[in-house]
Order: C-alpha cells, then sequence, then structure tokens
C-alpha cells in the first residue's frame, strides 16, 4: 500500500451531485474534502450494503438522510466515489450497478448490470430486417477487444440491424457502444481497435484500479483529484465536464506532439471548441517559463473570441491564461497592421464611403453586356481580388475556374475598367478592403524581421477563415513543432470563405486523419434532422478533399424535431409561444430557450410579437457575449447563434423565401450552388444548437430545406 490514497471521481458522480439541494451539496463536498484527505480517518463511516451486485462497493454517510457509494477494490490504496444521494435511492443504485476494468482495453466500465436476456431481446424493425447477425464477421474475441463486457457479449452478437443495436445503447457503456455503432457504419475494424482499445498489446490486471485509472479511456470517465482548489472547482461547476473528462480522441489531439501543422475535423458538437481550448492549455504549459512566448487562439468573430475568453478562465491558471491571447482574426490583423505603421483605413463590405466607391465605379460598366451588378461584385471578390489581380493583362490571362459565368478575352477587357477605377478610387480614398489589407499584411510580414511573442496558433471556426488569413498566419507564426492547430467543419461553413490549407503554405497532408465522432450536444434524432437537409451535398475538408458526414453519433437521444406549418404569422406565433409555456412549466429556464431566425428584421418582428403576448425576450446583438443577467428567452439570427448551444431551440419563420433568403441569388450557377450550400450549411447550424429539444415552423410554403427539395 502507498502512503497517498489515489481518490478517482466519476462524471456520474458530478451529475447527481449537481442534482442535490443546495444545503446538501455543501455537506457533500465537506465530505468529499475529508474523504480525500484521509479516507481511513474514524471519521468515514463506511457501511456494507448488503444487495450490492459488486461486493467491493460500499456506502458512506454523508448525513442522517444522504449516503455516497465508493469503490474500495481489494488491491491497491484506491477509491472510486462513484454516486450520491438519498439512503434508499443510492443503495438501490448499487444493487443495479457494476464496476469493471475491461479486461481488453483495460479501462474502468461502470455500467448498469441489471440487463437480462429477456430486456436484450432486440427490437423488432420494421424495415430491412436481416436475420444475419450484423457483426456476424467478427469474432467475439474481436469484439471483446473493442470493450465490449464480456457479459453484454451474447447480446451484442445477437444483434441484427442498426435499430437493435441502438436499443442496447442504454446497457452499454459508452465506450463499447461507441465503436460498434462506428462499425455498423462502415469505419474499418482495425482504425477502431487502434483508437478504442490502444492497450491491445498490453497486459491488463483487472484488479490494479491504480494502473487503471490512468488510462485514457478511463479518464473519459474517472478523474482523480488532486488539490482542494480543483476539488472545490469541479463541484462549483459539476455540469461543466469539459473541464475534466475528455474522450480518449479529445485527450490524444490535446496532448500529442506534432511535427507540424494539425488540421481537426468534426461536426457540430463534437467537442472541436472544446479541445481547441484544452490545447492552447496544454500548449501553455510547454512554453519556456523563462521566455515571453504565447500561444494565439484565434477565431471567426469577436463573440466566439469572447466566450472562448471567459471558458479559459475556467481551464487555466492565472499563469497559464496570461500566455493566451484570445481574438478574433479580423482584430488580430488589423492590430498587427497598425503595428507595422500601415496607414490605409481598412473597410468591410457594407462600409458606406466602400459602397460609394464601388458605385461610382459600376458607372464604368458597359452597356452592351447585360450582366447583372451582382456578377461584377462576385467577379471581383472570387476573381480579381482572390488572385490579387492588379492590372489587365494579369486579369486577361487568369483562371476563372468556379465561375458559372463564361467570358471571353474581349469581355474581360470591357469589364476590366470597373475594377482598376474602384482600386484607384478607394486608393485615393486612403481606404483598403479587408482581403486587399490582409494582402498587403502578408508582404509585409514577409519581408519581417517580426518580433512577435507568437509561438504557436490554435484557429477555431477554420472552415470560415479565409485563404489570406491562413497565409498570413503561416507567415507570423514561425514553422516547427505543433505550430498550428486548427479544427473546423466545412459543414458549418456560414460565411463565404473557403480555404485549401495546403495552398496557403500549411501542409497537414500526410498525416493520420484527425477527426472527432462523438457529438456531446445534441441528441441523435437532432443531428440525423440537421445532417438531412446537408443530404447529397459535397462538403470540403479545408484541404480540397471530401468530408464525409456520415461518421459522427451522438451520444443522448430524446424527441424527434416538431416541424409545423401555419397559414399566417399570428397562429405561428401562438404555437410558439404555447410550446414555451409548456417548457417553463416543466422547469426549464427562460435563458436556456432561443428562438432563432434567419435576419435581424425578423428578429425584430418576432421580439416584438412575442412581448405582445407576455414573454420576455432578450435578442442577442452580434460582437457582444450574452452577458444578460435576464431569465428570458434569447432571440438570434442564425448567424448570431454560431458556436452557441440551447437546451430548447425554436426555429421560426423556415419559410419558402426566407430559407433560404430568395434575394441573395446569383445569377452564376456556381455562384448560386454555392449561396444555396452556405444557406443549407447556416440552417444546419442553427438546428445544431439544439440540446434536448427542436421546433421549426413556417408560414405558408416551408423551406425547400425541410421539403427535401434541391
Ligand atoms: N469531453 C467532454 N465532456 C463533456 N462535455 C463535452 C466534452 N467535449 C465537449 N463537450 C460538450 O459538448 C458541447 C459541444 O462542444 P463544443 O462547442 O466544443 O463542440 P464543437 O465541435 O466546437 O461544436 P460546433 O462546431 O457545433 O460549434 C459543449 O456543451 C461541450 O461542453
Amino acid at each position: 500500500m502507498t502512503a497517498t490514497p489515489t481518490i478517482g471521481m466519476s462524471s456520474e458522480f458530478l451529475t447527481c451531485f449537481s442534482k442535490l439541494p443546495k444545503t446538501q451539496q455543501k455537506k457533500v463536498e465537506q465530505f468529499v474534502a475529508k474523504f480525500r484527505d484521509n479516507p481511513e480517518s474514524s471519521g468515514i463511516n463506511f457501511e456494507r450494503i448488503q444487495q450490492a451486485r459488486d461486493k467491493r462497493m460500499v456506502s458512506v454517510r454523508i448525513d442522517k438522510t444522504y449516503r455516497g457509494i465508493v469503490l474500495k477494490p481489494d488491491v491497491g490504496n484506491v477509491y472510486l466515489i462513484l454516486w450520491v444521494d438519498h439512503h434508499d435511492k443510492a443503495y438501490d443504485w448499487a444493487a443495479k450497478h457494476r464496476v469493471e476494468i475491461h479486461p481488453a482495453t483495460g479501462s474502468i466500465q461502470l455500467f448498469n448490470a441489471e440487463y437480462s436476456e429477456q430486456e436484450a431481446t432486440p427490437v423488432p424493425s420494421s424495415v430491412n430486417t436481416s436475420e444475419i447477425p450484423l457483426f456476424a464477421a467478427y469474432k467475439p474475441e474481436q469484439l471483446i477487444a473493442l470493450g465490449v463486457p464480456e457479459s453484454l457479449l451474447s447480446a451484442v452478437t445477437k444483434v441484427t440491424n442498426e435499430s437493435e443495436l441502438e436499443a442496447l445503447d442504454r446497457v452499454l457503456p459508452a465506450e463499447a457502444y461507441e465503436p460498434l455503432f462506428l462499425l455498423a457504419a462502415g469505419e474499418p475494424y482495425e482504425e477502431l481497435l487502434a483508437e478504442y482499445n490502444p492497450a491491445a498489446n498490453e497486459t491488463i490486471d483487472t484488479e490494479d484500479f491504480v494502473g487503471a485509472i490512468t488510462r485514457a479511456a478511463s479518464q473519459r470517465n474517472f478523474h482523480v483529484v488532486t488539490d482542494d482548489l480543483e476539488l472545490q472547482k469541479m463541484l462549483n461547476a459539476p455540469l461543466e465536464k469539459w473541464r475534466i473528462f475528455l474522450h480518449p480522441s479529445q485527450r490524444r489531439l490535446v496532448e500529442g506532439h506534432a511535427k507540424g501543422p494539425q488540421r481537426v475535423l468534426g461536426g457540430a458538437g463534437t467537442g472541436k471548441t472544446v479541445v481547441a481550448m484544452h490545447r492552447a492549455r496544454w500548449l501553455a504549459q510547454q512554453l519556456d517559463p523563462a521566455s515571453n512566448d504565447k500561444v494565439l487562439f484565434t477565431t471567426f468573430t469577436k463573440n466566439l473570441a469572447l466566450d472562448i475568453e471567459a471558458n479559459l478562465k475556467k481551464l487555466c491558471s492565472k499563469e497559464e491564461l496570461a500566455r493566451i491571447e484570445v481574438i478574433n482574426i479580423d482584430a488580430w490583423i488589423a492590430r498587427l497592421l497598425k503595428r507595422y505603421d500601415y496607414q490605409l483605413q481598412v473597410v468591410y463590405e457594407n462600409d458606406d464611403h466602400r459602397r460609394d466607391c464601388w458605385d461610382k465605379a459600376m458607372a464604368l460598366r458597359p452597356e452592351e453586356l447585360s450582366f447583372p451588378d451582382s456578377f461584377y461584385e462576385e467577379e471581383w471578390r472570387l476573381v480579381v481580388q482572390a488572385q490579387q489581380l492588379r492590372d489587365r493583362p494579369d486579369y486577361l490571362k487568369a483562371s476563372r475556374v468556379g465561375r458559372g459565368t463564361r467570358l471571353s478575352r474581349v469581355e474581360r477587357a470591357k469589364v476590366w475598367p470597373v475594377f482598376e477605377q474602384y482600386r484607384n478610387l478607394m486608393a485615393m480614398a486612403q481606404l483598403r478592403d479587408f482581403q486587399d489589407a490582409m494582402h498587403d499584411g502578408i508582404k509585409l510580414f514577409q519581408k519581417g524581421p517580426l518580433t512577435l511573442p507568437y509561438k504557436h496558433a490554435v484557429v477555431d471556426e477554420g472552415q470560415d477563415i479565409g485563404s489570406a488569413a491562413f497565409q498570413l498566419l503561416r507567415t507570423v507564426i514561425p514553422e516547427g513543432a505543433n505550430d498550428l492547430f486548427i479544427v473546423g467543419d466545412g459543414h458549418q461553413r456560414i460565411y463565404r470563405h473557403k480555404v485549401v490549407l495546403g495552398r496557403c503554405g500549411i501542409n497537414i497532408r500526410g498525416r493520420r486523419s484527425k477527426k472527432l465522432k462523438i457529438n456531446y450536444r445534441t441528441t441523435e434524432e437532432t443531428k440525423r434532422f440537421a445532417m438531412a437537409v446537408l443530404q447529397g451535398v459535397k462538403v470540403d475538408d479545408l484541404d480540397g478533399k471530401t468530408d464525409s458526414n456520415q461518421d459522427y453519433l451522438s451520444l443522448a437521444h430524446g424527441e424527434q424535431p416538431q416541424v409545423h406549418t401555419f397559414s399566417d404569422f399570428k397562429t405561428e406565433l401562438d404555437a410558439i409561444v404555447e410550446h414555451i409555456r409548456a417548457l417553463t412549466n416543466d422547469g426549464v429556464a427562460e435563458h436556456a430557450i432561443c428562438v432563432v431566425l434567419r435576419t435581424n428584421n425578423k428578429c425584430d418582428k418576432y421580439q416584438g410579437g412575442l412581448e405582445a403576448r407576455g414573454i420576455s425576450v432578450v435578442q442577442l446583438q452580434s460582437n457582444r457575449s450574452d452577458t444578460s443577467l435576464e431569465q428570458s428567452i434569447r432571440i438570434a439570427t442564425m448567424h448570431r447563434v454560431k458556436g452557441l448551444e440551447f437546451q430548447y431551440l425554436v426555429i421560426a419563420d423556415a419559410s419558402a423565401g426566407t430559407v433560404p433568403l430568395d434575394f441573395i441569388r446569383s445569377n452564376d450557377p456556381v455562384e448560386q450552388r454555392e449561396q444555396d450550400l452556405n444557406e443549407r450549411a447556416l440552417f444546419h447550424v442553427a438546428a445544431t444548437r439544439a440540446m434536448k429539444g427542436l421546433m421549426v415552423t413556417s408560414v405558408g410554403k416551408p423551406s425547400r430545406f425541410l421539403l427535401n427539395e434541391k
């Protein structure tokens, strides 16, 4: 026996702790601190549990009515705190559960052992029921090697289709269900084995809990508490499990050394931001304490950066925090330019002065060519600006791949004066488009010498950060180990900034693909609904190849999303109000419900309607964090809810003409396809913000996204 005991806390313990009354939580907190200090002190009252399935489970007395359930293994100075509840309920829990070290993966598994063969009878499926077992191609030992508990093997081998497998979700530990689900979805067995059983060549001692708790697979459910401050932090925010319990696939990314840039993909809710934040912290820990080196953490919008900063405060120590600089990409670039004495005023697309220059330049468009105004804007953005074309000869020979409107050489020569004039007018007004300013920056910084503190950069929302920004990052962050860590998801690209990392000097090829596959946020039902909007759409992997959307799985199940169509605005709003009232009457907090709309104008309109019906509403503003303490329903645009999440979400007015917005249609077929994809992605983003329930409403004809029309 070692002198200091190892005290592990289960993730389930934090869940039941969070449900206790506040006064009771205080007592449990005091108890856990005392237990951690010395579990064998005379003040700790252990009681045997007659009906416990696992005789190593004992109860500990918190007070007259509450009990904790602790596992005291036969070997090693280790205790696992598993559960806390009212006396009878805690004993009942102990009667149903088991804790085992899995003989193949070596992970500590906690699961409901009540499952009987009768319950195991697979749920009949109405479609395509095949009598051939789903995993017939695999030997029992192969399934066990993936993490299936031996006691549940027979149930797994009987499964004949996916819905029967889903019925087993309730009884299998998540670390066993996940690889089975992914195997059934077509993932190669060997890859899953490597992912879920990195201990394949180890000899596993199924009694050695001290060794087992150090395995990444155990750490998704158990955490060794090492100091009082950490314990306090955990108990103060017991539901913020992302801070402590990382999935093994997340942990590998967070703590893995990389020779160069890394790109991590993952569908909505798979914990990309969580991984990016842990990675930034880990990188900060690796910095030389004597240096002034920093980790840059950047994302697309200001409000996302603010949210990340707030969450990093929960994760990091003061010292770690001081080494991480969080800033949205545009602000960071603007600041760099300022530092280099950049004289021009950088402006965005909707700037009035810029608009003025554009409108004046458009006076030069050739009357004989009947291109619509949108053609010139697209041509400017997608060809001239994207390739940084400076003069007519360059434009005449430039590639126009990706543009659907054909242009002869003569036509090119005729449209060029518009762009030339625009550049001249902007230069005279001392203005610069942000895109152009970034290219100026790249040239400036390439000349160097740079004395910037950044050793590593972590990039969130990589799918929306365009080529020029990535080129700039590559110029500023020195090449080397762990230099760039980029997370993103092409299915969520809602701004028009496509990137091929390889073309920005960021070489991620040749490394094992890194993808997060477990969705922690939305239910499987909502995830499938949100994915259906992207059915058949080709989505890129940020590096010019196609990304799949079939390979991720939600841990939670719930109701099917509700989809309703109404004849008019008034009846739609009445139904939304009824839905909100039903939720709040059920105890759902107002701020955990969000109504989402396609545009700001619609937000105003629906806010007015809800308020007129007595519902208090807070509208989320762009570029500002939601810091309101008001217990009110949230209302926001689809763009604004990016990166956020709510227990319940209503997507209102998902009607034809509004979703997608009909006035942004391009005349160019290629551009039209891209815009359609963006709008689908936007709807997908909105739908995947719902944690528990989603309602989608429309007035008149529903959006074609809901009707499965192209
Ligand atoms: N290891 C974990 N344990 C518990 N919760 C987790 C874990 N990882 C992520 N989560 C939770 O899952 C949700 C989604 O995480 P996160 O926002 O990082 O995902 P994301 O992939 O960045 O999502 P999106 O791309 O949709 O914005 C959050 O509520 C987060 O706290």
